[in-house]
């Protein structure tokens, strides 16, 4: 094969002189590994890292009347993460400055996204290696400050199914009024993560993990942790596929209307948007991490998650 040209894919450049961790909207990527199963059929890695922020694809192409040749699709982000980066090093780099910014009284969201299979969970609720587990310890650590000694912890833990509420902490329970329980120290909140993510299902539109900072039940800062559905998730259900359709879709246009400074923004074109309304106004921060698979028949949804992932930023 030989290369037959260069597709810059995605415009937007990485201001380097520009304390990014302070973005209000983040966008990264992390890929994952490949497997045992693709390696075991000599799968070919397509995804190049090639510094922090620029990742490229060779495209494998067969033209009429031409040689076979790879298109090299280019696109850069806020970080890329390789497969040899470890949870620590992206918690670092994505929630870590999240975390700092509530315990200032803000309100953080932290997303990931991409097709099934590509490290969504993994990256997120891990028990060893997931930002919550580097979170939970963070957020505990900073509370021994004398200066936050007076917040407490509260968890709440939840899914969307349906345009409706489940409660993950009590056995999915539709949610009338959402319930936020007190995590007493890293082990109990872990142990919280723990227990929602074992009572997930599939078909929901995602699952969210909130982790609110009080004092004296008065709201001082929270960050939510935003597992969406697979992008490529083939349901048979059609109800729940085009919920999923719909709040990817909202959500890409409220972050990109926030990006914008635009006044009116979309959130009630779906249920996943509408909850997190709060989190998104005044005093907020974004971060989304776009997971992929590195695959060469995975290909398709690996550009769908960075198409997505650069849109939200354009
Ligand atoms: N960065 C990584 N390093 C090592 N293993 C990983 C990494 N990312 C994912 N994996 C492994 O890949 C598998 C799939 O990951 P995971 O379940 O997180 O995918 P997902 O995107 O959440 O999928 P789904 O949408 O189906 O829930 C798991 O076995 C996980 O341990």
């Amino acid at each position: 094969m030989v290369r037959c040209k260069t597709l810059p894919t995605c415009k937007k450049q990485p201001n380097i002189f520009y304390p990014q961790q302070e973005d209000d909207i983040r966008v990264c990527v992390r890929k994952r590994p490949l497997n045992d199963n693709e390696i075991l059929i000599n799968e070919r890695d397509i995804a190049d890292i090639r510094n922090n922020y620029t990742l490229k694809i060779d495209k494998p192409r067969t033209r009429a009347n031409t040689r076979n040749c790879i298109e090299r699709h280019s696109f850069t982000f806020n970080e890329v993460f390789d497969e040899d980066d470890n949870g620590n090093e992206v918690f670092i780099k994505t929630a870590l400055p999240l975390i700092k910014f509530i315990f200032n009284g803000g309100k953080a969201t932290c997303f990931v996204y991409g097709q099934s299979g590509s490290g969504k969970t993994f990256t997120m609720f891990d028990q060893k290696y997931g930002l919550c587990a580097f979170a939970a310890q963070n957020i505990f650590t900073s509370l021994k400050e004398e200066k936050n000694s007076h917040l407490e912890v509260y968890v709440a833990f939840y899914e969307i199914y349906n345009k409706q509420l489940h409660d993950l902490l009590d056995n999915r329970k539709k949610i009338v009024e959402l319930k936020e329980r007190q995590a007493k120290n890293d082990i109990n909140l872990l142990e919280f993560i723990k227990l929602g993510n074992t009572n997930r299902s599939t078909g929901s539109t995602g699952a969210i993990l909130q982790i609110i900072l009080k004092h004296k039940n008065e709201f001082h800062g929270k960050i939510s942790f935003v597992d969406l559905a697979g992008n490529d998730r083939e349901l048979s259900d059609m109800k729940s596929r085009m919920e999923i359709n719909q709040s990817l879709l909202t959500l890409n246009e409220c972050i990109r209307a926030l990006d914008q400074n635009k006044k009116r923004i979309p959130f009630r074109n779906s249920k996943l948007t509408q909850v997190l309304e709060d989190s998104f106004v005044e005093n907020s921060r974004i971060c989304i991490i776009a997971t992929i698979s590195p695959n060469e028949s995975n290909i398709r949804h690996t550009f769908n998650t960075l198409r997505y992932a650069c849109r939200v930023k354009e």
